[in-house]
């Protein structure tokens, strides 16, 4: 059987979602471990005043591809972006563009979506099912397709303890909710979407759920792949260790601790904290690609899942994440911290109420007020709000476990070659969690918040400047309270004396006994 690298040698591949965080690994690590591969056409919208040309150059000279650009400077010569917007008819590509990738494609990599846990319904059904079913029928008219890989997410079934590598059947037929919620005023679907999600927290695990649905009815035309990640977090080790580039999942949650403003979060300490590296995730789907493709024609008509996850495997929990990115943090601090990190995490909601009110919600209050009182404009609160509402998005993940089977990664893994296996790793058997948290730690440091290192000097007397104020401000509320209770009632006064007489006894049979013994 050919290796990996040498499948993709010559083969013509189409990527969605490129430009978000797993497209632009999966372009990457195709780029650098199969450098045969003939061209990777890249379906790409316009954006923020940019065309999609320029976004893709953009992409091509970030940090992410420093070693692709070692190796193959002319290596943006592979890639061709194709204009098209997933949420029009026909993904609005061209009739040229149609015809160029019907007559080439080899395989199809679909990582587009909408990973929004507020996403109104109407737009995740657009994307996440709707885009996903143009997709397929575009792919059905390649002539030369040998594998389509669509990425759903190992939440798509949460509403579920123990999850398999199948499909399970949708919440409701895809086509009725699709027919349904076109003629539906946006006001409408609003108010009926709680109804219809039921017991899944989001419209995002909803939709991708009846997008597995839509990919599977295809399967008996198609070789379907069909990747289940988790968490998905920085790398691991490719291109280099703790390559992240946005605040989604767990990677907003760690800024939010590392910065000092994130105190307190409802999680379960000793939950399951199922993340999984970039990298492990864009190796399994490459081996997965290839995998389909080789096998196409002694697959039974049914796509195969693979559940891309740690926890039945290398599992770590919530508690063990909090302490790890705490002093990770504490060794290397960001710069500007509004409090010293400390963060802690608890299942107690009242718990977590009592110090969302001391810990943010009263130093956001002080923090306000000097600001108002020198003649700026107020933002802690403002900024708290927004913590607010993405970590209760976030809660329900944090605060559960589920158990995914993953024999189809072990299996897969059974067929790589020795040399494959150590290209294309996703052993999560071999990852070292601390090392991993540290890399990511640094890597929100340098890759998402763009600040230098050599800077951390200046960011640990920052917070040395913040003990001291913390020590400063606990020593005046001592007074405060020595001046409001003590100097007022008798009571205050006998037991404050008390205490003392009690520690100078303590410290004149201290001294005594340490001359006896002298
Ligand atoms: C030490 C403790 C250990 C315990 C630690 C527990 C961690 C527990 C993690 C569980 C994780 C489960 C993950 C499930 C597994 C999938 O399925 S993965 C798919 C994951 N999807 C996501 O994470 C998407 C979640 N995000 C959202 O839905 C939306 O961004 C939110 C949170 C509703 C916010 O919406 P919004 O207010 O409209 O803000 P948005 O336009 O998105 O962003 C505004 C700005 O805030 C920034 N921002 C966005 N999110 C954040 C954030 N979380 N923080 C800070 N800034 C942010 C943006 O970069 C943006 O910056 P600018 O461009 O304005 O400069
Ligand atoms: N991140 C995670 O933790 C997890 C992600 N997944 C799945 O992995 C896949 C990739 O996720 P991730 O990379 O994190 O997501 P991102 O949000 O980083 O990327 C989404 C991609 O989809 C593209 N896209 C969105 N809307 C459109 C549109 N209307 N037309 C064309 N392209 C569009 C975006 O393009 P543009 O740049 O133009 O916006 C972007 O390239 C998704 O399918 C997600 O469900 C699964 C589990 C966990």
């Amino acid at each position: 059987m050919a290796s990996i690298a040498d499948y993709y040698a010559g083969k013509n591949v189409l990527i969605t979602g490129a430009t978000g965080f797993m497209g632009k690994v999966l372009v990457e690590k195709l780029l650098r471990s199969c450098p045969e591969v003939r061209t990777l056409y890249l379906l790409v919208r316009p954006k923020a005043g940019q065309s999609m040309q320029e976004r893709v150059s953009d992409m091509m000279k970030c940090k992410l591809f420093d070693r692709v650009r070692e190796d193959n400077p002319d290596f943006h010569q592979k890639i061709v972006p194709i204009s098209s917007e997933l949420t029009q008819p026909a993904l609005a590509i061209s009739p040229e563009d149609v015809e160029r990738l019907t007559s080439c494609v080899n395989i199809i990599f679909h990582c587009a979506a909408t990973i929004r846990f507020d996403e109104p319904l109407k737009h995740a059904l657009q994307l996440n099912v709707i885009a996903t079913q143009q997709l397929l029928s575009l792919a059905q008219q390649m002539h030369h397709l040998q594998a389509f890989i669509h990425i759903s997410t190992a939440y798509a079934n949460c509403n579920r303890r123990h999850i398999d590598e199948i499909i399970y059947p949708p919440p409701v037929e895809p086509k009725k909710l699709i027919d349904s919620l076109e003629w539906m005023e946006d006001s409408i679907v609003r108010d009926i979407t709680p109804r219809l999600i039921g017991e899944r927290p989001n419209t995002y695990t909803y939709t991708k759920a009846l997008a597995e649905c839509v990919v599977q009815r295809e399967s008996s035309k198609l070789s379907i792949g069909i990747i289940r990640p988790s968490i998905v977090g920085a790398s691991w080790q490719e291109p280099f260790p703790g390559w992240i580039d946005n605040f989604n999942g767990p990677s907003g949650v760690f800024i939010a601790a590392g910065k000092g403003i994130l105190r307190t979060m409802r999680a379960n300490n000793d939950a399951v904290a199922d993340l999984i590296p970039v990298d492990v995730v864009i190796n399994l789907t490459l081996a997965a690609g290839w995998y389909t493709a080789v096998h196409r024609l002694t697959f039974p008509p049914a796509a195969l899942v693979y559940n891309c996850t740690t926890g039945g495997i290398n599992p770590f929990h919530w508690g063990e994440i909090e302490h790890h990115v705490m002093s990770s943090f504490k060794r290397n601090p960001l710069e500007q911290a509004f409090r010293r990190p400390n963060a802690n995490i608890t299942s107690n909601y009242l718990m977590n109420q009592y110090w969302i009110l001391v810990s943010h919600k009263f130093p956001a209050l002080i923090y306000d007020l000097y600001l108002r009182l020198s003649g700026q404009k107020p933002q802690m609160m403002r900024i708290f709000n927004r913590l607010h509402k993405a970590i209760g998005l976030l809660e329900y993940f944090s605060s559960q476990d589920w158990e995914w089977n993953s024999e189809n990664m072990s299996m897969l893994m059974s067929h790589l070659s020795p040399e494959d296996r150590k290209t294309f790793n996703f052993d999560v058997r071999q990852l070292n969690w601390p090392e991993y948290i540290e890399n990511y730690c640094i890597g929100t440091k340098k890759y998402v918040l763009n600040e230098d290192m050599s800077d951390i000097p200046a960011a640990r007397q920052h917070l040395r400047k913040l003990r001291n104020i913390r020590y400063t401000f606990n020593t005046l509320l001592l007074v405060f309270i020595w001046r409001v209770f003590i100097a007022r009632s008798q009571m205050a006064r006998n037991i404050w004396y008390f205490v003392v007489s009690l520690c100078f006894k303590f410290l004149s049979y201290f001294r005594a006994s340490s001359t006896l013994t002298n």
